[in-house]
This record gives C-alpha cells, structure tokens and sequence, in this order.
C-alpha cells in the first residue's frame, strides 16, 4: 500500500450525474486503486484500477467532498464531465495525504499555461500515463507563493473598494493562478507545510512490515514511540476490516478502539474453549471475528498468556481456517519491561510471548530504539540503564555514616524485599520520620514529592542511596519492592496487585522476557528482519546497558530537579504513583485538605434524592436498595464506601464506563462543580 500520497486503496464507486444531479449510470468497484498521475500533456490524470480494467478522468477541476475523510471516505466530483468519485473503506492516513497532494499539485498547475485542443492535436504526442511524483517543497512553496499573491491582491482590491467609498459590492479580482476549486477564497488559506512528524528510519520499517501483510510484534523503552507509530499503522490500514484494540481501556482510548476483551467477547476466556467459541458466536461478537483482517493489540504485555492462546484458538475455530489466528493479521505493541499481565488468585501470570501460539502466530518482531520524547541523552541512558536494572549508586564515603543511615537501612530493607509493611515503616527513621502526613516520598513516584520530603532522615542522598540499593539490583533478585510496577498498580487502587508472591513488575517481566527471547522464543533468524528484532541483535542493542550505569551524584541532582517539574494539562495533574494504598489515601485527603473550603461533611446519598450545601467537602455514600448486598459490593469495589470531594479535586476514574467516550478506568479529571438538583456523576465536562 502507497504511503506517499499518490495512490489509495478503496472501495470506488462512479457516478455520472444528470443535468439535474441525478445518478443516471453508477459503477461499483469494490477493491479497486485510485493513482494520481500525468498524461502527455502534463493534466493532472485520476486512473482507478480494478485489478482487471482501468479508467482515466482528468482532474482540471473538480471539488472535494471531504467531512468524513477520518473514516476513510470522500467524494470527488469532477465538474466539467459531471462525473462523482466515491471513496470508501480508505486507509485514512493514505486518503489524507492522497487528498493533500492532489489539491497542493491542482493548486501548484493551476499557472502552468494550459494548452489549447489545436495545439493538443498538433503536437501529435503518443497517449501515456505516468504516476506523479510525491509532494516535494517546491510544490509547497509555489503554492504559497500563489496564496500570499492572491492575498496581496485581494487586501489591494479591498482598499480600492473602501478608497471608493461607495460601500457596493465589488467582486474581488481573481487572477487563474489564486483560484482554488476547493475552496473559493484561497486567501484565507493557512500557509503550507510539509507534514513535519514523519516516521523515523526504524518506524518507517515496521510500518512496512505491517504493510507487507506480516504479523508484527514491535517494542521499544518509553518514548519511542509506539502509540505514535500504532495511530499512523491504524491509519493506514482499511477501517471497515481493521479493529484497533488493547489490553486496557486506557490504551483503547488513545488509539480510539475498543479493549482487546470487548472485541473477542469470550469474558475472561477462563472457560473451557467450546464455551468460549460460543460466546465468540453471538450476534454482534461473530461479526467482529468474521469481519477482522487485521487486528491491532496495543499494550500487549499486560494480556495474559492463556487469554492469548484462547484467542488464537477461538479465532481458528470462528473462522473456518486452519491459519494462525485464524488468518487475521496480528499488529502488536507493547513494552514486556512495563505492566505485567494481572494474576488471578494464587497463579503466576505469564506473559502472552511466553503462550503456545505466540511463536506461531508472530512473524516479525522489531525494536524502537531511538527515544523521541527526550533529547537528553545521558537522562535517557540513564532511564534504560533503570528500565533493566542496571543503574549503580555511585556513593561517596560521607554520605554512608551520615544521619540518614537510619533511612537507609529502610530503604535497603525495601530493596531487599524486607519491607516491613505500614506498621514498620512508620519506625523508618527512628524517630526522624515526618510522620504520615509527610509520607509522599520514595515510591510515590510523583512530580513532587522531593520537596515534601523535609524530615532528617529524608535527605536527599540518604534516599537515593536507598533508591540505589534498588536500582542496583540484579535481575534475579528483583523481587522486592523495587519492582514497583505491581505496587504502584496497587497504589492506584485497581485491584491489579497480584501480591507479592505473584511479583512479575516491570524489572522482573524484562529480565524473563530478555532471557526468553535469548533463548529461543525468537521466531528465528529469517523472519528477524526489523531493527533490534529478537536475538543476538536485540542482545547487541542492549550491550551498553548490560555494564551497570554508574548513578552519580550529579546524575541524582538532576533527576531530584526533575521531579520539580509541574506537569499539568487542562488543571488536571500529573498522577502521582505510590507503592501503597495507605500513602495514596494520605495524600489524597491531605491534598483535599489543601483546597479552599470548609470540612463540614455534606454526605449525599447516591440513590437518595435532595439537595446540599456547595461549599466545603462533599461527601458521598453509596448505597443498594439491597442492604444486605451492600458488604459484597463494597468488598468488590476498588473505591471506598464513602467517597469525599471537594471543587477543585483530582479524580480518576476506576471503571470503564464508556471507552468511546474516554471514559475509562485512569481517565483522570478535576471536580468542576457539583449539580443541585441531580446527583452523581452524569455530566463529566473535562476530563482526559
Ligand atoms: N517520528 C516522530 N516524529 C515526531 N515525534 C515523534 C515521532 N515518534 C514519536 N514522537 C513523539 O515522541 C513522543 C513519545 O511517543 P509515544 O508516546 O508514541 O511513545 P511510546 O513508545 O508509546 O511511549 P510509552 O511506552 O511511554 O507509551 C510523543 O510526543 C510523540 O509525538
């Protein structure tokens, strides 16, 4: 599939209309291309194809139809024949670009003399087709030229009309050269650029991959941007055959698609697999499974190995087909070094490449390795150097007999998996603790904590010698507290901790995951054809991480500065990420605390009807028609019984109550007012 803009893949459809509008003649080509080129005489040519036949209409001028391009449709309606071209089932990315080039080259010819039909017939050239090329600068830049032309000249002509004084209408002279058949005042037009976010060497690589038709795996460290490189795939493919999906709710939201559980429709997949093809075959869920030809997973690492073999099982079955998975194209993204799969009771999860089917489903897998999101390269060495368990505290003498020894103990108890739990670290210090309200330090990972860490024993170096103590940790022994992806999921309330004994966070899925992929569960050598594809060249990537990366005081400095930064969008903050459930709640009720307002409790009943006072905290209990249901649900419910806020409070979301509408579990937001006459939560205005 072309991705320079000259030629789309689609359903087409052409219509030739009456003098009245009407369809006299239609012609439907259901997998056809539509390429952009040139005749012998240089006129801008469109030439669909069917696979058998192709037919040629000259774009001189036509106008675009273009309100649903982002679902991969358009009508180009050719004036002087009469004539419609219907797109449909376009890649949206393709179309997009199509689109942009066809205008910009329309545009750019528009001052090119045209040729009279004598002249044509004199020249007597043999007819010929030849695509165009892509966009280039030069395009762009005459086509601005034109457009501040025209905007000079219709600001001229203006002043001329007011100099007259006479207040009549004049018609704006239009020269040829400014007039645009797609909208009729170019001058109002934003000036031109070539797309500036192009895909870098690597993404551009598995983009083709993709293209080619091969199930893809492609990872990389944060910030290499996956989900970027995943909107442009989606964009690329055929809407009415792709479904994007992912693991969470979250993720779906940010690729616009639904969770991976939603699309399958087989729940949890714990039930035995006849069970699971049938609820595959309901209305509604049969038809995704039939319709899908390429299937994105975004997020993978946290879908469970079993879940995925079910799936690749289920989707044979669905689908009369022999072929892996049923012969849907598999596109999936995720980094194994982030959120593990959650268990379920007392069951180690393992992650999905570690399932029966991965290695014969996945034909390519491929690596980001260049960080997009920072430019500063020993900052980002050093997020790697962290991100496999690499990174070495380096500690001069002084700070190991200084005061916060007490600290760092503590936090060596942590790293070595000896967290003695709530009760115990209040003895964190010996005394020198702040005390629980001050407690947003080491694993509440936050933008700043830092600063609220003004307790002796909370020095910075003490800290960074216990974080050290951590981050030093080989990759077997990371099954402490370090590993704080489970935690922190904990933190958050989720219900996703799957204890410690089933530990598999971050630092300890990577170091499986790598070990796995050294040792055979790469797909092999042929198809390891991408950037950093498993094996010995994914090893040779990570080389320089493998010798422990010496943190240094300097290095530690900045990183403390760091977390000073305010990150904030729309008054939504930053989440801060903490290892415990009780130092969530702590923050959460001193950062209430914070906000302007009374703490006079206001409690309103959420199935009871009335009305409240505004100011202060409000305080909100649920309750069941059934009391006796009420302890389950609350044992259930990953928020408690009673729920206090106040205006201005940072919220999440715990549940996914409508991925389309973002509304989903983590989607953050900030309490904005509250409504008099109804109660909870109906209208959310902000929320990302
Ligand atoms: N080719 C590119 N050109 C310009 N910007 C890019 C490109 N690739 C990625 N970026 C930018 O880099 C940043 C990080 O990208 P992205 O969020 O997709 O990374 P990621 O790998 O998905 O990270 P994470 O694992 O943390 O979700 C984004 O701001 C994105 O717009």
């Amino acid at each position: 599939m072309s991705e320079d803009g000259v030629q789309v893949e689609c359903s087409i459809t052409v219509e030739q209309l009456d003098s009245a509008g009407q369809t006299s003649r239609r012609q439907v080509l259901r997998k056809a291309s539509i390429l952009l080129g040139r005749n012998e005489f240089q006129d801008l040519i469109l030439r669909l194809h069917d696979g058998k036949v192709s037919q040629s209409f000259a774009a001189q001028d036509f106008k675009l139809f273009t309100k649903f391009v982002r679902e991969g449709k358009c009508t180009i309606r050719l004036l002087p024949s009469n004539t419609q071209i219907l797109l449909s089932n376009c890649p949206p990315a393709q179309l997009g670009a199509f689109l942009k080039t066809l205008t910009i080259k329309h545009q750019a010819s528009r001052c090119d003399r045209a040729l009279s039909q004598r002249e044509r017939l004199k020249a007597g050239l043999p007819r010929s087709f030849e695509a165009i090329s892509p966009l280039q600068h030069k395009d762009i830049q005459k086509v601005n030229e034109q457009r501040a032309q025209a905007s000079a000249a219709g600001k001229l002509a203006d002043r001329t009309n007011t100099a007259a004084g006479r207040g009549a209408q004049v018609k704006r002279s239009r020269d040829n050269c400014g007039f645009s058949p797609v909208k009729a005042n170019p001058t109002k037009k934003p000036v031109l650029a070539l797309p500036s976010c192009k895909l870098n060497k690597e993404q551009a690589a598995v983009l083709s991959a993709v293209l080619s038709g091969k199930n893809v795996f492609f990872t990389g460290s944060a910030g290499t941007g996956k989900s970027f490189l995943l909107k442009r795939i989606i964009g690329s493919l055929p809407p009415k055959s792709t479904f994007s999906t992912a693991s969470t709710g979250v993720a779906a939201c940010h690729i616009g698609g639904t969770t991976l559980h939603s699309f399958a429709g087989i729940g949890s997949g714990s039930a035995p697999l006849d069970q699971c093809i049938s609820l595959a075959q309901r209305p509604g869920v049969l038809q995704h499974w039939t319709s899908c030809r390429h299937l994105i997973i975004d997020e993978v690492s946290m879908v469970e190995a079993h879940y995925f073999d079910k799936l690749e099982s289920v989707a044979r079955s669905v689908r009369r087909s022999t072929e892996p998975f049923g012969g849907i194209q598999l596109i999936v993204c995720g980094d194994f070094l982030q959120l593990p799969p959650v268990s379920k009771g007392k069951d180690k999860a393992q992650f999905c490449f570690q399932s029966r089917s991965w290695r014969k489903v996945m034909q390519v897998n491929m690596e980001l390795s260049e960080v997009r999101r920072q430019t500063d390269q020993s900052f980002i060495s050093l997020l790697q150097a962290v991100r496999v368990g690499r990174a070495r505290l380096d500690l001069g003498p002084r700070e190991q007999t200084g005061p916060g020894a007490a600290g760092t103990d503590w936090t060596r108890g942590r790293g070595n998996g000896l967290d003695p739990g709530t009760r115990e670290r209040t003895g964190r210090g010996n005394g020198l603790d702040p005390g629980p309200r001050e407690r947003t330090g080491p694993g509440n990972a936050g933008t700043d904590w830092p600063r609220e860490r003004t307790g002796p024993g909370n020095a910075g170096t003490d800290w960074t010698r216990g974080c050290g103590n951590r981050l030093d940790l080989g990759p077997r022994e990371r099954t402490g507290p370090g590993a704080a992806g489970t935690d922190w999921t904990r933190g958050r309330g989720n219900g996703l901790d799957p204890g410690p004994r089933e530990r598999t966070g971050p630092g300890a899925a990577g170091t499986d995951w790598t070990r796995e992929r050294g040792n055979g569960l790469d797909p092999g050598t042929r198809e390891r054809t991408g950037p950093g594809a498993a094996g010995p060249d994914w090893l040779l990537a990570l080389t320089p991480l493998l010798s422990p990366l010496r943190v240094t005081e300097d290095v530690t400095s900045r990183l403390m500065h760091s977390a000073h930064h305010s990150i904030e969008r729309d008054g939504i903050l930053a989440t801060r990420l903490c290892t415990h459930k009780d130092d969530v709640e702590l923050t959460n009720q001193n950062k209430l605390q914070q906000l302007p307002g009374n703490h006079g409790n206001h409690t309103t009943h959420l199935t009871a009807p009335g009305s409240h006072d505004l100011r202060g905290v409000r305080e909100f209990e649920a309750l069941d028609s059934d009391p006796s249901l009420e302890k389950t649900i609350n044992a259930h419910s990953p928020v408690s019984r009673l729920l206090q806020l106040k205006v201005g409070a940072q919220v999440m979301l715990t549940k996914n109550l409508d991925v389309a509408r973002g509304l989903v579990n983590g989607a953050r937001g900030v309490v904005v007012s509250f409504q008099t006459e109804k109660h909870g939560f109906d209208e959310a205005s902000e929320f990302i």
